[in-house]
């Protein structure tokens, strides 16, 4: 597919309530979208990095300007999702900015060829169970009106940030007042391998998991830790491509896998994944990075794949906004529906989008 131009788009988007992690609390979603423009159509790619390298090292306006000077110059002139792999392979690193690209590739191409992403992928469901994300909160009574909440909206599975000293009593209070629902925590790396014995006390709370309680890079440390503790130990930051994958499990770092296609480089590294979990009998789940409903729309159709055993956080868009850029995303009975149309299934509301739009910069091919 030849592409006439690619444009860049930063948004921002306010959050419905602040969403506070052990690494950071947003109120609203910076955005860095991607338009290509192709010859039979264009396509959407939304980058998942945040504004500042406090999730991983790549951070937006670092994204937008990796993008521009050094990926759109490395663009085939017959450009598919399949070939950028390959053609960004030379720059080092920056997989939110390559996937952002991919994606909106894909995008067209599909759109084009009247297949949707779902289907390119290989997904067999039509609906898929949604987990939800709850941040730290100031005390233990609003957390519990929290889960409440989101368990009356229907949501299969509860997913609660910790950070030392919020941990233990949080998921007591969860597991005392609502039973045995899934339950499962994210700890964004805040623990270190002296915690070991203190995250082994959530072993009596029948966690389905406990993700990335140590650095990305210590994957020995979260061996050693699943020696431990007999929660079971799901990575999130530290799976950065298939490879990482495949050495994680085979160190015994991890038995489950947040999969993320923006922080492996794309969906096609994110299908490689999951089917290196499948190869090693490990469930993988859809994770989420707070995406508007285009990247919304892009998960939902990887968490359809057969390997995406657990629900993922693939929440409705009133998780986190009070009206999307695309048709919002709605939660019913626990479900997500996954988009079956061409591409991604969605596309912006382009007076919104414009009105939300801080800066667009379009660059010719
Ligand atoms: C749903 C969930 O927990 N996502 C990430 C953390 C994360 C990711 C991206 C974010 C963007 C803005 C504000 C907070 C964010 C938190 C995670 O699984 O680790
Ligand atoms: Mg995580």
């Amino acid at each position: 597919m030849k592409l006439s131009a690619v444009e860049l788009r930063r948004i921002r988007l306010p959050l419905v309530s602040p969403f506070r992690t052990s690494f950071a609390t947003e109120t609203e979603r910076s955005v860095l979208l991607v338009r290509v423009l192709g010859t039979s159509a264009e396509g959407w790619g939304e980058c998942v990095a945040i504004d500042e390298p406090l999730y991983s090292s790549e951070y937006v306006s670092g994204a937008a300007q990796v993008i521009t000077d050094f990926l759109l110059p490395r663009l085939p002139s017959d450009v598919t999702a399949r070939a950028l792999g390959p053609a960004f392979a030379p720059v080092k690193g920056h997989p939110m900015a390559k996937a952002a690209v991919e994606m909106a590739v894909l995008d067209a191409e599909l759109r084009g060829a009247g297949m949707s992403y779902a289907a390119y992928l290989g997904g067999i469901h039509d609906r898929v169970p949604a987990g939800v994300s709850v941040g730290i909160m100031d005390s233990i009574p609003e957390l519990l009106d929290h889960v409440d909440g989101y368990l009356a909206e229907g949501y299969a599975r509860i997913k609660l940030k910790i950070q030392p000293g919020w941990d233990l009593e949080p998921v007591r209070a969860v597991r005392e007042r609502f039973g045995d629902i899934l339950l499962q925590v994210d700890a964004n790396t805040a623990y270190t391998r002296a915690d070991a014995r203190h995250l082994a006390g959530l072993d009596p709370f029948d966690l389905l998991l406990i993700e990335q309680p140590l650095p990305e890079d210590d994957l020995l440390g979260h061996a050693q830790l699943a020696a431990v503790a007999r929660t079971p130990i799901c990575l999130d930051e530290s799976i950065v491509s298939a490879r990482a994958a495949a050495d994680a499990l085979s160190l015994g770092a991890c038995s489950i896998i947040n999969v993320k296609a923006g922080r492996v480089g794309g969906y096609l590294e994110a299908r490689r994944i999951h089917d290196v979990a499948m190869a090693h009998d490990v469930p993988v789940w859809c994770g989420g990075m707070l995406e508007t409903g285009l990247g919304r729309a892009a998960n939902l159709a990887f968490a359809a794949l057969p390997g995406c055993t657990l629900p993922g956080d693939v929440s409705a868009s009133s998780r986190y906004y009070t009206r999307d850029i695309t048709e919002p995303f709605c939660l019913v009975d626990g479900l997500m529906t996954v988009p079956s149309g061409p591409g991604l299934g969605v596309s912006p509301i382009m007076d919104y989008l414009d009105e939300l739009t801080e800066s667009s910069q379009l660059v010719r091919l």
